[in-house]
């Protein structure tokens, strides 16, 4: 549903204005006024609006009675509750995004806000269209799987890579709230499906690209692509930009019903083309031939597939009616991005790296270009996280070790998977390559292993988490951060401590 057109008529909303909205019957007691929109008992405040949805593992009601003693005045769900009145609707998580919308005044409409999804380059392209945005004189908010932040820089670190739907409208209206007059917002397949995205107008919708991952979830490759491709409607979006490097972009390419710039690192035939690419162990520079003229960039982020995501971010940025020049000259202003190819810095002679690699695609895209910058030894440290695709996890250990010369297999966070299990998983495929490969589960101590000796032609990189700060392992939250930790172990190996990175 397109949220821009159904305007709201007041300045407080009762419980009746929301029947109407919703087009149901309204409940007894309709007319109390509501303080705001919340699909979670444990974080609702005093006259919120209980949206009680249907989980995997819970209804929502069974929580009315938490729902009460922190005070809220009324229900959304599929069936009435015990004691609150409630406005009943069929699909109650399908109505979350166009009611948070019209409950906060349509924030994405006052917004331009540019949206990004696909499997890898994300969060790297978000965060380039948030610096693009602020090369171009606007002034953006970001919600990144890594930081949700107002123009202003302050920031919070998200719980998940796109938030639920009344949170996410939230966000939106805390930004124009806060002078922000666009945004640059990380979309996951799984808040596709999940409805998360519903009632946000797009001005630009970005595809990175898409290779297996979060199979788990989606059941096949088809239905994955299908989530992604159902973002791309005239609905939702004005324009689209899609990376035409895979099949997958090209097939949406020729699907999409929007007005679509094509962007490749390889196709003459595209849009927008990066040539002259330089990836070195510092930093990456290339040039974009896009429609409006070309450009050179040189961006303080390592690795070829950052030129692919600013490639796409610039080309958002021009679809967008913005000056290429000055997109640019933001684009490679951006700070590094946290977890994704950044550097740990504790004196030591070699490099050290910490990414969020996570699937096979991510790897190839990344560690060939570890090996063009490692004269001596390259060193990787992965794992496979829990609760996601059992399927890519013997492929992760065989990329890892078809390019490095040591695999040191351990935890990332096991969820509520058995960890022998997980690394089993990864130590097959890496043992069907020559590298040499360790065992190691704990993962302070894989790190540790991992330093040790390295001199200055190495590379070590702890790969899967990046900047997540949280190990899970079955219902427990460890705080556990690969940067910080690989700093320690550098210095603890005899690094010099007193060159420190900014941010373990
Ligand atoms: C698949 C999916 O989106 N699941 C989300 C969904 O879970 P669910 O429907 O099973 O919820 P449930 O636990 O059964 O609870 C039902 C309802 O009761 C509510 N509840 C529950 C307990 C309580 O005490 N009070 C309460 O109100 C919940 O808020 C929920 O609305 O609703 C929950 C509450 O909002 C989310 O936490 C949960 O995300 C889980 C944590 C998750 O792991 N999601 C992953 C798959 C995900 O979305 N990942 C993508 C990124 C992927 C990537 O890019 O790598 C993401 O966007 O983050
Ligand atoms: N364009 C790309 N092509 C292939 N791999 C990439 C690309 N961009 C990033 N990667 C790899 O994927 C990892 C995650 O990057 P990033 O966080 O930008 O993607 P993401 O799509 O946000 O990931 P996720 O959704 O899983 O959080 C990087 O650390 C890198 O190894």
């Amino acid at each position: 549903m397109r949220s821009g057109h159904l305007p709201r008529t007041s300045g407080t909303v009762t419980v009746a204005d929301v029947a109407a909205f919703l087009g149901r019957d309204a409940p007894a007691g309709n007319d109390v006024a509501i303080r705001d929109v919340c699909d979670d008992s444990r974080a609702l405040r005093p006259g919120d609006l209980y949206l009680a949805l249907p989980g995997r593992r819970h209804h929502g009601l069974e929580f009315e009675r938490d729902a009460i003693e922190r005070g809220a005045v009324a229900v959304v769900s599929d069936r009435v509750a015990d004691h609150l009145p409630t406005v009943v609707v069929p699909h109650p998580r399908t109505v979350a995004g166009p009611l948070a919308s019209w409950f906060h005044g349509h924030p994405s409409s006052a917004l331009e806000v540019y949206g990004v999804t696909g499997t890898n380059g994300k969060t790297s392209t978000t965060h380039f269209l948030h610096a693009g945005l602020q090369g171009a004189g606007r002034s953006p908010g970001l919600v990144s799987g890594v930081a949700i932040s107002s123009f202003d820089g302050a920031a919070e670190r998200p719980i998940r890579t796109t938030p639920e739907a009344t949170v996410l409208q939230r966000t939106l209206a805390t930004f124009v709230h806060n002078g922000c007059d666009s945004a640059a917002v990380e979309v996951s397949s799984h808040a596709v499906v999940e409805h998360r995205s519903d009632g946000l107008d797009f001005a630009v919708l970005a595809f990175t690209n898409l290779g297996r991952d979060h199979l788990d979830y989606h059941g096949s490759m088809e239905n994955y692509y299908a989530a992604k491709a159902s973002l791309f409607d005239p609905e939702r979006a004005r324009a689209a930009v899609v990376g035409v490097d895979d099949e997958w972009g090209r097939r949406l390419a020729a699907e999409c019903a929007l007005d679509v710039t094509t962007v490749s690192t390889s196709d003459a035939a595209a849009d927008v083309l990066a040539t002259d690419i330089d990836c070195t162990a510092h930093r990456t520079s290339f040039r974009a031939r896009t429609p409006v003229g070309s450009v050179e960039l040189t961006l303080p982020v390592l690795g070829p597939h950052q030129v692919s995501n600013a490639l796409v971010a610039l080309a958002a940025l021009v679809a967008g009616g913005h000056d290429l020049d000055a997109a640019a000259h933001g684009i490679s202003s951006v700070h590094g991005i946290p977890g994704r190819l950044e550097p740990v810095v504790a004196g030591q002679p070699f490099t050290a790296l910490v990414d969020y690699m996570h699937n096979p695609s991510g790897q190839r895209s990344t560690i060939p270009y570890l090996r063009s910058i490692t004269r001596g030894r390259l060193v990787l440290v992965i794992g496979a996280t829990g609760g996601r695709d059992p399927g890519k996890r013997a492929e992760l250990g065989a990329v890892a070790g078809r390019w490095a010369d040591t695999v040191i297999v351990t935890d990332e966070s096991p969820v509520d998977d058995v960890p022998d299990v997980l690394r089993g998983d990864v130590l097959a495929g890496a043992r069907t390559t020559p590298a040499q490969v360790i065992e190691i589960p704990d993962r302070r101590a894989a790190i540790d292993r991992a330093v040790r000796g390295l001199g200055a032609d190495d590379t070590v990189v702890v790969a899967g988490r990046g900047s997540d700060r949280w190990q899970h392992v079955g219902s427990r939250r460890v705080y556990f951060d690969d940067a910080a930790e690989l700093y320690d172990a550098i210095v603890h190996d005899g690094g010099a401590p007193e060159v420190r990175s900014g941010r373990p």
